[in-house]
């Protein structure tokens, strides 16, 4: 298993560029499976996330044509077989669960396997199936598969128990092709909501209000081709910023945008970082010593709960002291006791952590568990004194595209290890 190594100590200064957003490409190439007609979405990131969900649509029958180093994906679902998403590939990603909707929409019928829970929460998908049910789908959990059937969904509305990201856009996608006008009440906001709605727009669905906590949507007979642009990831885009916050550098982010960024760019503003974004950049220079900012994690625009453990990272190393509410995920803070073998000062409490600031952190052997946390312990890494060892980077590799060569080119110590 690969693992990276770290020497820490380098300030961060130059130039990089960011990818398109993971969170927004994997709705997104669901999307394709709404339509008979071929379609191409660029700026697409290498991810193995990505990668796996081209195989679950391949394996339905789906044609890709993916041009990795380019970012372009075509995908045709004109050849579309058995709307099946078997286990063996969804385990790896809760995420294709995002083709039950456009599955149901597009064939009457689907069989998804679960999930099943990670390593930050439980994550149950009721939300998604009781939306299906409210659309007049016949829907069953059997043997770990969600089995929906309907001969045509018919527009409802519908109200989400707390706000899901995932579920607002697994409904958004079924509703597209549904008979008459669905409106989703406490849908999530987040920007890559709306750019699947955009994305959906110019394929001819009727959609207002995405964006908004209320979405509606005007069902159509059929959707067509479109070749859409995917955004930039604004996750990678503020874990860069914290990792340059930590080390006292001096970076320019391209390819991205601070629009979806106000919470974080705030946050590390508090920290005593200068951040200056024009259109498609963000620089962020760094003060000697950054000071403890608390945050607390909610739905969009509040801060987000993919930044946590990062902002967890650097606050183990500013002066003061921070508290960290967590309130989208159960068992969000499996870093924290990674981050205290570097030397970190953490008190868990609940869904809050206190994080005392220490002088400096000292390179060890730890474990990513998951995706942001393995990013908290890269940001850690980078700023203790000595050789830090991640294991487990699998983690990364779902995320964030090229890690060690973008670290690189910010002059990191960086190298993995097979
Ligand atoms: C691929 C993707 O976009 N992933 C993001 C998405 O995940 P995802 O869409 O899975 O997260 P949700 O917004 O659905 O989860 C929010 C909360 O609602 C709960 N819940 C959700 C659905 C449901 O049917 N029942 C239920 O109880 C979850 O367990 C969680 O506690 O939003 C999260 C919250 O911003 C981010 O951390 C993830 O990076
Ligand atoms: C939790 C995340 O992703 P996913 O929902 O795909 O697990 C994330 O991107 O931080």
């Amino acid at each position: 298993m690969d693992k990276l190594l770290i020497e820490g100590g380098v300030r961060l200064s130059g130039e990089v560029a960011v990818s398109g957003a993971k969170n927004a490409a994997l709705p997104l190439l669901c999307a394709a499976l709404l339509t008979r007609e071929a379609v191409t979405f660029t700026n697409v990131p290498q991810l193995n996330d990505i990668g796996t969900l081209l195989k679950i649509l391949a394996g339905m029958g789906v044609k890709v044509d993916r041009d990795a180093a380019a970012g372009t994906v075509t995908l045709d679902a004109s050849t579309l077989g058995e709307p099946v998403a078997p286990y063996e590939l969804v385990k790896t990603m809760r995420a294709s669960i995002l083709v039950l909707g456009p599955l149901v929409a597009r064939c009457g019928e689907a069989r998804v396997s679960l999930p099943g829970g990670c390593a930050i929460g439980a994550r149950p998908v009721d939300q998604h199936i009781k939306g299906l049910q409210a659309m007049g789908a016949e829907v069953r959990v059997e043997h770990g598969y969600v089995h929906a059937q309907v001969p045509r969904l018919k527009g409802a509305r519908l109200f989400t128990d707390m706000v899901t990201v995932t579920g607002t856009e697994n409904l958004m996608m079924a509703a597209c092709l549904a008979d008459g006008e669905t409106v989703i009440e406490n849908a999530a906001r987040e920007p890559e909501v709306v750019d699947l709605a955009n994305c959906l727009v110019a394929m001819g669905a009727r959609i207002t209000g995405a964006g908004t906590d209320v979405i509606r949507i005007r069902g159509v007979e059929r959707l067509s081709g479109t070749t859409h642009r995917i955004m930039p990831d604004r996750i990678e885009t503020g874990t860069y910023l914290c990792a340059a916050a930590a080390s006292g550098g001096e970076i320019r982010l391209t390819n991205t945008s601070s629009c979806y960024l106000d919470a974080v760019i705030d946050k590390l503003m508090d920290a005593g970082c200068e951040i200056v974004a024009e259109r498609d950049t963000i620089r962020l220079k760094a003060p000697a010593r950054l000071t403890a900012v608390s945050v607390r994690t909610s739905p969009y625009p509040a801060f987000p709960t993919d930044m946590q453990a990062q902002f967890m990272a650097i606050n183990c190393v500013a002066e003061g002291t921070a508290v960290i509410r967590e309130t989208i995920f159960e068992n969000r803070f499996m870093h924290a006791v990674e981050l205290q073998r570097l030397g970190a000062d953490i008190r868990i409490d609940g869904n809050t952590a206190v994080v005392q600031g220490v002088a400096g952190l000292q390179g060890a052997t730890v474990m990513a568990t998951d995706l942001r946390a393995s990013a908290s312990l890269v940001i850690a890494g980078l700023v203790a004194e000595g050789e830090t060892v991640i294991e487990r980077i699998y983690h990364l590799d779902r995320g964030y595209e090229r890690l060690e060569d973008k670290l690189a080119a910010l002059g990191a110590r960086v190298r993995r290890l097979a």
